[in-house]
This record gives C-alpha cells, structure tokens and sequence, in this order.
C-alpha cells in the first residue's frame, strides 16, 4: 500500500521497435502493426484526496504541458468519474521525465498513471478490462502504458497481444527541446503516399529475435514508416540519426511520431559510450540511457522520490 492517503503510480514511457502505418480510415486513423517496449524512463501520477479535480505538474518538459481540460490525466480522472458516477475530486500531482510530444507517449502514460491513482484513490475497483476499456477511449496509446512490457499492437496500436521477449534491451535516447505533433506527422505520412499504403504488416523475424534476446539482429529489424514524414517536417533529424551511426550504435530508430531518436547498444556500458559520442555531437537536448522492457502502470509499494 501507498503511505498516507495519496496514491503514486507510476507508468513508463515507450519506444516503437517497428511502427508499420497502413492508410487512413474514414475517421483518419491509421491501422497500425507495430511492436511497442515500455522503457525505464517514467511518469509517476500521485493522487491525493481534494473537493475538485486539480492538476500541478513537475519535471523538465512541465512549463509545456497543458494544465486545462486537454490534459490526458484530467480527461482520465474526468473519464474514470463520469463511468463510475464518484463525486469526489482528487488533486493530481504530475512527475514529468518523458519528453513532451516526444514520440515516447508520455501523456499516455500520465492518462494511465491517472485511471489507475484515481481508481485506487476512490475506492472505484475497475477490473483490468474496465480500465483498458476506458484507455482505449483516451488514446490509441494509453492501453499500452497500461499493460507495458513488450506488445504488439494492432487496430489503432489500442489492440494489443504480449511478445515473448528474452533478456533486457539498452537504448540512448537523443530528446529534442521542440515536439512533433502527431496528426501533423500522420498527415505528412498521407501526402507522403500513405493514402496509398498497403495494409500494415509486421515481420515476424523482429518477433523472433526479441524471443532469442539478440540485440543485434533486433537492430537489423528496427523500422518505423513514419521516420521518412517526420525527416521530411524536420530534416535536421539525419544528423541525430548519423551521430548514433557514427557512435557504434547497433542502429537507431525514431520512435512514434518523433523527435526522439532510440539508439540500441549491446549492453549498458555499450550503452554509456554511445551516449557520450551523441551527446558530443550535441545534436539533441538531452542523451539519455534508458533499458526495456519495463512494467506498465502500477501502484508503488513505498513513495520514493526514484
Ligand atoms: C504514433 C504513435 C505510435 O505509437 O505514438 P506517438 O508518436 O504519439 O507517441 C501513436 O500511434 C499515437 O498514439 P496517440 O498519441 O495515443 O494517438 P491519439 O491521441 O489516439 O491520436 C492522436 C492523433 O494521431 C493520429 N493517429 C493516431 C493513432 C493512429 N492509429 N492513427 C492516427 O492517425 C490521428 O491524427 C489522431 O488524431
Ligand atoms: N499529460 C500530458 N503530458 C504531455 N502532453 C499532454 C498531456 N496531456 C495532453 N497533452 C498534449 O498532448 C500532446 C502530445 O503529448 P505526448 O504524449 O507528450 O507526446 P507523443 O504523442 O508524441 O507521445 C502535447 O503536445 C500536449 O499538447
């Protein structure tokens, strides 16, 4: 149990190892294949008891994070009351690392964190499949920062199925200071031809390599059909893309909609040394080395400032 009355949750943020994008729908969503890892760079979500919703936020990113009705842990809290007819409020205090707008689905996993701590606070007692119901309607993302780990993700990226990973993945993370929007990136995936895309196909020797805990021959299956978009909206990522390729990284990849550039090492200390070559080419905000997979969102035991 969590200390006092307040409930801190954390849930991680993630890289896409493969993001393949088929053409849009009616709605203008795309039906997605893509292998999602939750990665050690986290949201922590605490809840403590309040008359109304309030939100405050801490961390790197926060001046950047909306805190009116937009915010995806409002919209949770919002979400989690509106279905379970609670009146009470709740103050959410965000603990911000993962970039915003990053490609790294750092709101999605503060809306996670938020279903989660507000269930708890409230004594709601959502099972798993109410809460994954009601992330689906938040995000195409927030299920995933649910369940963590390694997944494939199919339908909107909202359908998901567990991938038997062996062994423990090491990624540079190169953080840009300015966002990419993700409809924006979507969109420039459409002009791009994407209207005319086949349906999304993910191949499975990715799959198998996660399950033989080979970094080197997942580095040669990482792929993302919006890294050519989101280059073309921000052509300054290839020097971000080189400079891991220049550091001995296995490869590199963008993750999501971007900026975020993930880099896959051997092993931590592999890991360390590409760092400091990116870092050296200051080609990014921050060069961060995080590991996956991680869990999904969850209550922690003890409140720790970790
Ligand atoms: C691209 C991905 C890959 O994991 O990650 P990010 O770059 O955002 O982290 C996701 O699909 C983003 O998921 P998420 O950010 O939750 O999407 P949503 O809030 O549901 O939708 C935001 C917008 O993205 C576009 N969108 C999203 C998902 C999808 N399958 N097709 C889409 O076209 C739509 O334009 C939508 O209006
Ligand atoms: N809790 C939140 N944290 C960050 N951004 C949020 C949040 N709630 C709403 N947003 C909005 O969602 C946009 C994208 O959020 P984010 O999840 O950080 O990036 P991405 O979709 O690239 O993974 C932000 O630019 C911001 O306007």
């Amino acid at each position: 149990m969590s200390t006092g009355p307040e409930v801190r949750v954390r849930a991680p943020g993630k890289i896409n190892l493969a993001l393949r994008v088929g053409p849009p729908d009616g709605d203008g969503y795309h039906p997605l294949a893509t292998v999602f890892q939750a990665v050690s760079l986290h949201e922590d979500v605490i809840a403590a008891p309040a008359l109304d919703l309030r939100l405050t936020v801490e961390g790197p990113d926060a001046d950047r994070v909306p805190l009116d009705d937009s915010n995806l842990a409002l919209r949770a809290a919002r979400l989690l009351q509106e279905r379970t007819g609670i009146t009470a409020g709740a103050h959410l205090h965000i603990v911000k690392q993962v970039p915003v707008a990053g490609g790294m689905g750092g709101g999605s996993a503060d809306a996670a964190a938020a279903l989660l701590a507000c269930d708890q606070l409230w004594g709601a007692g959502l099972d798993r499949t109410e809460l994954v119901a009601l992330a689906r309607e938040l995000g195409a993302d927030v299920p995933f920062a649910l369940t963590g780990l390694t997944a494939v993700g199919s339908g909107r990226g909202d359908v998901l199925t567990s991938a038997m990973v062996s062994g423990t993945y090491h990624w540079v993370l190169a953080v840009q200071d300015v966002g990419l929007s993700t409809p924006e990136v979507f969109a420039a995936f459409d002009d791009d031809g994407g209207r005319a895309a086949p349906a999304p196909h993910l191949d499975d020797a990715l799959l198998a390599a996660l399950r033989a805990g080979d970094p080197h021959e997942v580095a040669r299956h990482l792929v993302n059909d919006l890294e050519g978009p989101a280059l073309d909206l921000r052509p300054e990522l290839r020097d971000v893309l080189a400079a891991a390729d220049r550091a001995g990284a296995l490869a590199a990849v963008l993750s999501g909609s971007g900026p975020t550039v993930a880099a896959l090492a051997v092993d931590e200390r592999h890991a360390r040394s590409v760092a400091a070559v990116v870092r050296e080419a200051e080609v990014a905000r921050d060069v961060l080395v995080v590991s996956g997979p991680a869990p999904g969102a969850r209550v922690l035991e003890h409140v720790s400032g970790g």
